[in-house]
Parts: structure tokens; sequence; C-alpha cells
């Protein structure tokens, strides 16, 4: 499957979006350790978030990408964004739009879906902290939703087997952990982004958690809370999460054997 060209569109391309990205960059990547905002950080030389919204760009489908910036930080990332231009790739007439984001991932693209124009049928959301997943996973995605399913994620069988704890908290905290479970393997799956979306039923899902209270940990739980059947497409091994310093080492080598792999 493959998402076709995105023919609607208003905005700097002057057309009527029919798909949208949402990339949430808010966090501060305090797993990553000290340093810039983690989506500020660069990848060979390119802010991570740059990386990511080529990666949404590169889709013929996405002609919008709403960039959640941190809550002080819109006009420093606007101005990154500006001094990186999409050039060069597929989706160099795509509109990148700016906003604030909050204190948490879900406050976060709540935001960022709110400047998502009504007109807009398909929504992705994306981490920033994903820079290098490649344009056939996106496309996958967005080709599922447009299928018909109202919500989409890419994921990957599990390598490590998952034991359920007993978590050991207050005076505790630090004990071992009694395990109280073993889920079977082969029917778990490491969930990534984007996750694509019904732009009304991701609405819905973001409506009801608010009203609920934090507690989602992705985009794809909220809509499973509402009832709404979420399906897998297959994920890419690139797609991995930039979360703490080793991702950061992987990722370089993955930047440099795509150099090698174009000839650079
Ligand atoms: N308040 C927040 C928190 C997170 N994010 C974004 O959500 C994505 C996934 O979050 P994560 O990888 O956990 O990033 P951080 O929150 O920055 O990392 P950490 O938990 O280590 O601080 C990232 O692109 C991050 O910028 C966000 O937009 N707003
Ligand atoms: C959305 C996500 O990337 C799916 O795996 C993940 O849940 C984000 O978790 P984080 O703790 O906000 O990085």
């Amino acid at each position: 499957m493959s998402a076709t060209p995105d023919h609607g569109g208003s905005g700097a391309s002057g057309r009527t979006a029919r798909t949208a990205a949402v990339i949430p960059a808010a966090g501060r990547g305090v797993r990553l350790g000290p340093g810039a905002p983690k989506a500020l950080r660069p990848l060979s030389g390119t802010p991570m978030l740059v990386h990511a919204v080529r990666a949404m760009a590169g889709s013929r489908s996405v002609s919008l990408v709403v960039v959640v910036a941190p809550p002080d930080g819109a006009d420093e990332v606007r101005r990154l964004l500006d001094a990186y231009p999409l050039s060069g790739s597929l989706g160099d007439t795509t509109e990148v739009v700016v906003v604030p984001g909050g204190e948490t991932r879900q406050e976060s693209v709540r935001k960022g879906l709110a400047a998502v124009p009504e007109t807009v049928t398909t929504v992705l959301v994306h981490d920033a902290a994903r820079p290098l997943v490649p344009v056939d996973t996106v496309d996958a995605v967005v080709a599922a939703v447009r299928d018909g399913a109202p919500a989409v994620v890419p994921a990957l069988p599990l390598a490590d087997t998952v034991k359920q704890v007993d978590p050991r908290t207050g005076e505790r905290a630090g004990e071992p952990e009694p395990v109280v479970g073993t889920p079977a393997r082969a029917l778990l799956r490491a969930v990534q982004t984007p996750q694509g979306f019904d732009r009304a039923t991701l609405v819905a899902a973001h409506e009801k958690i608010a009203l609920e209270g934090e507690g989602a940990t992705d985009d794809a739980g909220m809509v499973e809370r509402l009832g709404v059947e979420v399906v897998v497409v297959p994920g890419h091994e690139e797609a991995f999460k930039v979360t703490r310093p080793l991702d950061l080492v992987l990722a370089e080598a993955v930047l440099a054997r795509r150099r090698a792999n174009d000839g650079f």
C-alpha cells in the first residue's frame, strides 16, 4: 500500500491539507542527560527535530506539519526550522507551523491538534524523538487510515521477554521487585510513531482523556479507551526512540550508513 499525494490544502502551499502531522517536541529529554532540549540536539550536525520534520514532509501525503515546541520556546524553534529548509525532500511545499506545548506529551499533542484545521481528515502524531523513521513506514500508516482504519500504529515484535512486576515504592524503593507475571511474548508489540488517526477519533480521544486526567503513554492508548479498534502495521528498526545516550550513538550510525549507501 502506498499513500496517494495530498491534493487538498490551504496554507503556504495554497492547498487544503487532508493529512497533517503533529510533532510533539516540547520534552526536556531528562533521560538523555544534561544539555539542550532533546529535540534541538544535533544528529550529524542537524537538530533531531529537523530530521523528524523532514521525515514527515518526505511523505507525499503530508501537506501540513504542526511542530509543538517547549512552552516558552516557540519563537526559537520557528527560527531554527527556518534555518534548515525542507529542500531536497519530496515535501518541500509542506507547510510547517509551530505552536507552544505543555507539561506532558499528552497536553502537547492536544495543543498541536488544536492547530490542525477541520479540513484535515487524517492526523499523524510523531515523536520528534523518532527522527529517523523511514518514509515507507509513514506512508504505510497513512494508507491504512485512508483505507478505513480509525487508528493505526507501527510496531515491531519484541526481542526481550517482558516481566510484570510489583513495583517497590516509598521505604521499599530499591528493593528487588517480585515478578507477578510473564505475558506471552508472541502477543506483544513494541509500538512506535507516527501513529495515524481519523481526525475526529483522535480529537474525541483527547477530549475524553482531558476530562479523565493524564495517564496514557501514547495516543492510540487513548483511542482504545474510547472502545475504538486500533490496528498494527509493520514498524521499522530505524524508527527507534532516542531516549538514552546510547540511542544517540545508534542514530549517528544509522545516518552514517545512509550516507554511505547514498554514495556521499
Ligand atoms: N511535555 C512534553 C513531553 C514530551 N513531549 C514530546 O514527546 C515525545 C516523546 O517523549 P520522550 O521521548 O519521553 O521525550 P522527553 O519527555 O523529552 O524525554 P524524557 O522523558 O527523558 O524527559 C518527544 O518528542 C518529546 O519532545 C512533548 O512534546 N511535551
Ligand atoms: C508514543 C511512544 O513513542 C510509543 O512508543 C511512547 O509511548 C512515548 O513514551 P515517552 O515516555 O513519552 O517517550
